[in-house]
């Protein structure tokens, strides 16, 4: 992120210097042939990132939904065991960054602990 922020505000400063470069802000290339396949990559970037945010949601509600059960039921709120699965399972497909992602995704379902 911060990255594409220094590179477009490095095209813009270049464009105001009027040298002809810059063909396609917001790309972080002067090239029209690359800017055009990374907007057409970009649209199943964007497909990809509603879906993983719908994804998210649901799966938060879901677990909202088990832990009313569980606590309705006299149970108790967290079940740990499978919490510990879950994180092996990302740990597993996705090594140390999916450890985080999977912690992120359990805070979502039952909030911070
Ligand atoms: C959803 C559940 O409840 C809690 C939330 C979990 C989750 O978000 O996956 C896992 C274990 C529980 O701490 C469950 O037990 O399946």
């Amino acid at each position: 992120m911060m990255t594409d922020v220094a590179e477009q505000s490095g095209n813009t400063a270049r464009s105001r210097a009027g040298d002809g470069r810059n063909a396609a802000p917001g790309f972080g290339t002067d090239e029209p042939a690359a800017a055009a396949r990374i907007a057409a990559i970009r649209e199943r970037i964007d497909e990809i990132d509603r879906t993983l945010i719908g994804l998210w949601q649901e799966r938060a509600e879901l677990s909202q939904q088990v832990g009313a059960t569980r606590m309705a039921s006299g149970g108790t709120r967290l079940v740990l065991s499978r919490e510990r699965e879950i994180l092996e399972r990302f740990r597993q497909a996705l090594g140390a960054d999916g450890t985080q992602l999977a912690l992120l995704l359990l805070r979502a379902g039952r909030g911070p602990l």
